[in-house]
């Protein structure tokens, strides 16, 4: 698979991540699957779903599959991951100009690398398979594969991303599972105390003002209870991409208007955004 594997990078829902090297020298990130059951079907439909080139996307290098041992191997991505990036700040106020703009092209870079994803996945459904994959990877006909195609797990992405992208304004998780790993609710209207937000203004220019506006506005679509409310991520995109006077408020429990101050709509919305957060978890909805 590869020559070594060093450190573990990580640990998400699927396995832990480790670091390795192919022959040439270069370092890749290996995902090592577990609970490996079944014929690899399903496992081989993810490895071809997910092998796309983009610009936003982590490349998969290429994967193991040997009985019930599985593996990904991707691009090493030396920066880490962005929780690292987007939780240190301990005040709104420690957002300057500089990091809001990096904050924001990293969503719109986030956004466009789902956007893309959820695209080709819909065109393989629309056009089926091209010959080769239709030749060599019958698995692709799997039903599981197309139940997911089937538009539930799109919406539960918008949900995640829409989320992230609450959090990244906040600076704080939405949802803390630091301590308990249970689903108790961070609720981060402290950061949202009167005192701190009001010293954004004078610090924050009017351009970026509108750029946070538009990352809450987005996010507060993104995590509508009806998933069929929930935008597309073309949508989204189109939505941080364009002006804020085209965007609407989202609709009720959200009382949001892109056009009052941003101190009073973030720290609405984002308890609104948690509560809301939690029930859909206790309901079991993401
Ligand atoms: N390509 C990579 N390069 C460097 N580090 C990586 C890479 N992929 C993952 N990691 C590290 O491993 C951690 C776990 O990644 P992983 O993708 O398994 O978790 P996740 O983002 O929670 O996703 P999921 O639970 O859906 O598998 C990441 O937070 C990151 O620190």
């Amino acid at each position: 698979m590869t020559n070594s594997v060093v450190d573990k990078l990580g640990q998400g829902g699927f396995g832990g991540v480790y670091k390795g090297e192919v022959p040439d020298g270069r370092p890749v990130a290996v995902k090592v699957l577990k609970n490996s059951r079944g014929d690899g079907e399903e496992f081989v439909n993810e490895v071809v779903s997910i092998s796309s080139s983009h610009v936003n996307i982590v490349t998969l290098l290429g994967f193991c599959f040997e009985r019930t041992k599985r593996a990904l191997i991707y691009e090493y991505m030396s920066n880490g991951s962005l929780d690292k990036l987007i939780y240190r700040q301990t005040s709104l106020h420690g957002n300057h100009n500089l990091q809001w703009e990096k904050l924001y092209e990293i969503a719109v870079g986030i956004g466009r690398g789902l956007e893309y994803l959820h695209r080709a996945m819909q065109e393989r459904r629309k056009y089926g398979f091209n010959d080769r994959c239709k030749r060599d990877c019958r698995v692709y006909s799997s039903r599981s594969v197309l139940q997911k195609l089937g538009g539930v797990s799109y919406k539960s992405d918008v949900y995640s991303y829409g989320m992230m992208v609450l959090e990244m304004v906040g600076g704080k998780r939405n949802i803390d599972i630091g301590e308990s790993r249970s689903s108790e609710i961070f609720l981060p209207n402290c950061m949202y105390e009167s005192e701190e937000v009001s010293s954004l203004h004078g610090v924050i220019t009017d351009e970026t003002e509108e750029t946070i506006k538009k990352m809450v506005t987005m996010g507060l679509w993104c995590v509508q209870t009806n998933p069929l409310d929930r935008p597309s991520m073309t949508k989204v995109v189109e939505m941080l991409e364009g002006s804020l006077q085209f965007l609407q408020s989202p609709p009720k429990p959200f009382l949001y208007s892109p056009t009052t101050s941003l101190e009073t709509n973030i720290t609405a919305s984002t308890s609104r955004a948690c509560a809301l957060s939690q029930k859909e978890s206790e309901l079991g909805c993401h």
